[in-house]
């Protein structure tokens, strides 16, 4: 028999999809064909602008393809075994949680409560576990509703640990109806436990509608006269485990950062790295989980599971941070706007995973402490020695600080601060300019400088060597809401875009440290490939621009259908659509699911990647900042919300006077101008001979944008204002001149 000790904790193996494989490599050889098919017609026909920029955008494709296969290529998966770690294992270490919230208007503290709900009852020891919640908007609301949640959390967590709950925020626990299930006592008991959190969403909601008008006083009289870019630190405790009770309440500590108009706060990462170093001084634990605050628990083992690759005695160390998918509870049927992600998680992140590991994606991840202060793989840290003049450089003038920082970094875990003790120690360290003249954000901590401070952070971590895991356990560790509606999910693109844009051009770009850095090789293309993501927009317009061109100015860029190489776009096309097909048949969704995603991926490239190559473009001008929107949550809080996918116009496209909307109507418009050209000259008595390629091109980009289609015709919402449709109707018009100019 093998002795329990000798178990390994966790188990990695490849998946294997042969299928895929063939699809990916066959698609790969045709792109080459397709190249090579260019460049034979230019040899033979000349130099001509129309092929030579078809070859271009075709030489992109198949790059970022073979990039792309590089990093799907070895997907693998993760199986955890948290009881031989309960077994095996005893004293568990301290994990320091940290939940971000900005705007309790975008944000309702309903969202936040459920997910700090949800953590405060997680399966760990209460007396290893400090929740920490950052509010950017110094909302006096959220902090009364924490309060609130807090005497709701003594009934709620002990019921969740006596019943096993399995999701353990309410609004989505009580959304099923179990009165009638189980005992007796458990039938009470449920009807109990959803009373009072019906009147706990009472008083956090109605409150909420006159909470400005009202007067702060008591506990909120910290927040008078204070707005959200202007007011000092506050740090509050709301509940301290001081017995240390392992089946208690967890530390609850509210925190808002000191923000001051002239100095930069860099958003969610300077959030991040405030909570570092209060948390720093306040309980200094090795482990840190982060999560967005409409990220909640799903699944209660999470942190079980992340500590089985973490202290598994074989590769200890080996992991600097072990990241969970991004999933969302909110999905509309058959994914109308493309943001639920399920392909991407499964096959690209999957993928990364077998080389050195996925990227940090901004929540659902558990980071080392000591990674995040700088340290490498072989234990040098930022500044090669521990040293105090040195630490103190690195981070900041706090003697408290330091000291802590240097615990960390030598892994000692027995930091001897308690909560109440440190609050005045830990208000120096959440100033707006105590990171003046230190290292935050550039060495240590979540780096500044993109609007992606996750991407940009994790892939820091990866450069120094460290590798990342990749966890999916069932059912998914946390669930978030997914940016609905039309406007929303194309301006969180937007942002994304930007972010990665802001990389590409900053001095960390992966193109560069590709070269320099101590990433595998995979990993190097891995980078490459994403931080190009950023200008896909590019090469992507001009391609969707060739058809159009070629059926008003009466020329050909594709294969005439007689001829036999028009077998390899046409083969291209078949098999590309077919090979996405299978990813989303294979992860069970519909066949609807992958026409929605396809059509939002352009969409999603053509607007909202070619805004944000604007805004990056503006900022490296000098002319603007790029800024953080916060993105909109739905707050269905309410226990007794039925399910709201069933409403058919909530996967409709709404429109709004957003700038994000102009590139594709204007595509759209050169499509339609372009088909009616083409049509026209049908009817001509001498027939002429104009591309099935080019029509079945413009065709396919129309249905694409379908629901701009719509929108042209609709009203309210549901149309494209007239501003939109006016700017966008004078640059087709543009385009349409310059097409029958050139053939002049
Ligand atoms: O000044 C700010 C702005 C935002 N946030 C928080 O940042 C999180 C993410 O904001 P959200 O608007 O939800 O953006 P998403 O695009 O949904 O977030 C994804 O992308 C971000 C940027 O890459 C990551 O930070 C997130 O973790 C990741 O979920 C939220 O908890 C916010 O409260 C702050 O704390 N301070
Ligand atoms: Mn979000």
């Amino acid at each position: 028999m093998v002795e329990p000790n000798a178990l390994p904790l966790y188990e990695k193996a490849g998946v294997h999809r042969p299928v895929q494989r063939i699809l990916d490599v066959t698609i790969f050889f045709l792109l080459i064909s397709l190249l090579a098919y260019r460049l034979l017609f230019l040899h033979r026909h000349g130099f001509t602008w129309l092929h030579a920029l078809a070859f271009l955008c075709e030489c992109w494709f198949a790059f970022t393809w073979a990039l792309l296969v590089n990093v799907t290529w070895n997907p693998v998966d993760y199986k955890t075994y948290p009881e031989r770690l309960l077994k095996r294992v005893e004293d568990l270490p301290p994990v320091d949680v940290f939940v971000t919230t900005a705007d309790s208007v975008l944000e309702p503290p309903m969202i936040t409560v459920n997910t700090v709900l949800s953590l405060l009852a997680v399966d760990y020891p209460a007396n290893r576990l400090a929740i920490y919640v950052s509010d950017d908007g110094c909302s006096p609301l959220t902090f009364y509703s924490l309060t609130e949640a807090l005497k709701f959390a003594k009934t709620w967590v002990p019921f969740c640990k006596k019943y096993k709950v399995e999701v353990r925020a309410p609004f989505r626990y009580f959304s099923n109806d179990l009165s009638s299930d189980g005992t007796e006592e458990f039938q009470c008991e449920w009807r109990r436990v959803k009373d009072e959190y019906e009147k706990l969403r009472r008083t956090i909601e109605e409150p909420a509608k006159n909470f400005a008008s009202r007067e702060l006083t008591g506990d909120l009289a910290d927040f008078s006269n204070t707005n959200s870019k202007d007011h000092p630190p506050i740090i509050k405790v709301i509940w301290e485990n001081k017995e240390g009770l392992w089946d208690g309440l967890p530390h609850l500590i509210y925190v808002s950062r000191e923000k001051k108009p002239q100095h930069p706060h860099h958003y969610k990462a300077g959030a991040m790295n405030a909570l570092a170093r209060i948390s720093g001084l306040m309980t200094n634990a090795p482990y840190m989980l982060n999560v967005d605050c409409d990220m909640f628990v799903n699944n209660p083992s999470v942190l079980l599971q992340g500590m089985c690759l973490f202290l598994d005695p074989i590769i200890d160390k080996e992991y600097a941070f072990v990241q969970f998918p991004q999933c969302f509870y909110n999905g509309l049927k058959d994914d109308p706007f493309g943001n639920q992600w399920i392909v991407m998680m499964e096959f690209t992140f999957r993928g990364a995973a077998g080389i050195q590991g996925p990227g940090y994606m901004g929540t659902g991840c558990i980071h080392r402490r000591k990674v995040m202060y700088g340290q490498s793989p072989d234990g040098t840290n930022i500044s090669g020695k521990h040293c105090d003049d040195e630490l103190r450089k690195t981070f900041g003038n706090s003697k408290d600080f330091v000291n802590s920082a240097a615990h960390a970094l030598k892994s000692l875990t027995d930091y001897p601060h308690g909560l109440s003790n440190s609050i005045k120690t830990v208000n120096e360290v959440a100033t707006s300019d105590y990171e003046r003249a230190s290292c935050w954000g550039t060495k240590v901590g979540w780096l500044y400088g993109s609007l992606l401070e996750d991407m940009l952070t994790g892939s820091e971590i990866h450069k120094k060597g460290w590798k990342s895991a990749y966890l999916t356990p069932t059912p998914p560790a946390f669930l978030g809401c997914a940016p609905s509606g039309g406007p929303i999910p194309l301006n969180h693109q937007k942002r994304a875009m930007t972010g990665l844009l802001e990389i590409l051009f900053s001095k960390r770009c992966p193109m560069f440290s590709a070269l320099f850095g101590k990433l595998q090789f995979r990993q190097r293309m891995y980078s490459v490939w994403i931080s190009l993501w950023g200008i896909r927009s590019i090469p992507e317009i001009c391609y969707a621009t060739l058809p159009a061109f070629c059926l008003i100015a009466n020329s050909h860029f594709l294969p005439k259908v007689q001829e036999p190489v028009a077998c390899i776009p046409i083969l291209l096309f078949v098999f590309y659509n077919l090979q996405q097909l299978l990813q989303y048949l294979e992860t069970g969704q519909s066949a609807r699911a992958w026409w929605n995603n396809e059509r939002m991926a352009r969409i999603n490239t053509i607007c909202a990647s070619s805004l944000g190559a604007v805004a990056v473009v503006l900022k490296l001008l000098g002319l603007s900042e790029t800024v953080f929107e916060v993105t909109k949550k739905e707050s269905s809080s309410s226990s007794d919300d039925t399910d709201s996918s069933s409403d058919g116009d909530l996967g409709r496209f709404t429109f709004d006077e957003s700038p994000v909307f102009v590139p594709g109507t204007t595509i759209l418009i050169i499509q339609l101008a372009a088909l009616s050209v083409a049509l026209l000259r049908i009817r001509q008595p001498v027939v002429q001979e104009f591309g099935v390629g080019e029509v079945m091109c413009c065709v396919w980009l129309i249905l694409c944008f379908w629901s701009f289609l719509k929108g042209m015709f609709a009203k309210g919402k549901y149309g494209l204002p007239w501003p939109t449709l006016r700017t966008s109707s004078a640059l087709a018009f543009l385009f349409v001149y310059f097409c029958i100019m050139s053939t002049k």
